[in-house]
């Protein structure tokens, strides 16, 4: 192990700085957990009442939403939209499953 790495694994406020970050990641888990409960149900409802799996009005929507939201908390616009995309995909995959259900 070279010195930089010794310093890397003892160095007090690196590992303070860690603990926070490990107590967001696991917030963040926890929130995607929740909603990907919720967008099961709603899945399930749109199989049940025969909607479409994807809504892109509500997309945009939500999209711009969050676009605002996170110009307002400094964090990437672009960032926030691709993320969000991201998860909204695997959404629509899971409700074209449950509609083959
Ligand atoms: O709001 C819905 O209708 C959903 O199915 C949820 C959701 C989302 O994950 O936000 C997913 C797919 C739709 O295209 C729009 C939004």
């Amino acid at each position: 192990m070279s010195n930089s790495d010794e310093n890397r694994d003892t160095d007090p406020q690196l590992a303070k700085f860690r603990r926070s970050i490990d107590n967001i990641d696991a917030a963040l888990i926890h929130m995607l957990a929740e909603r990907f409960q919720i967008t099961q149900a709603v899945g399930e409802y749109k199989a049940k009442v025969t909607l479409p799996p994807a809504d892109p009005d509500r997309e945009a929507r939500q999209i711009a939403r969050l676009r605002k939201l996170a110009e307002e908390a400094q964090l990437d616009p672009e960032f926030s939209e691709k993320f969000l995309r991201f998860i909204i995909k695997e959404v629509i995959r899971h409700h074209e499953k449950a509609r083959e259900q």
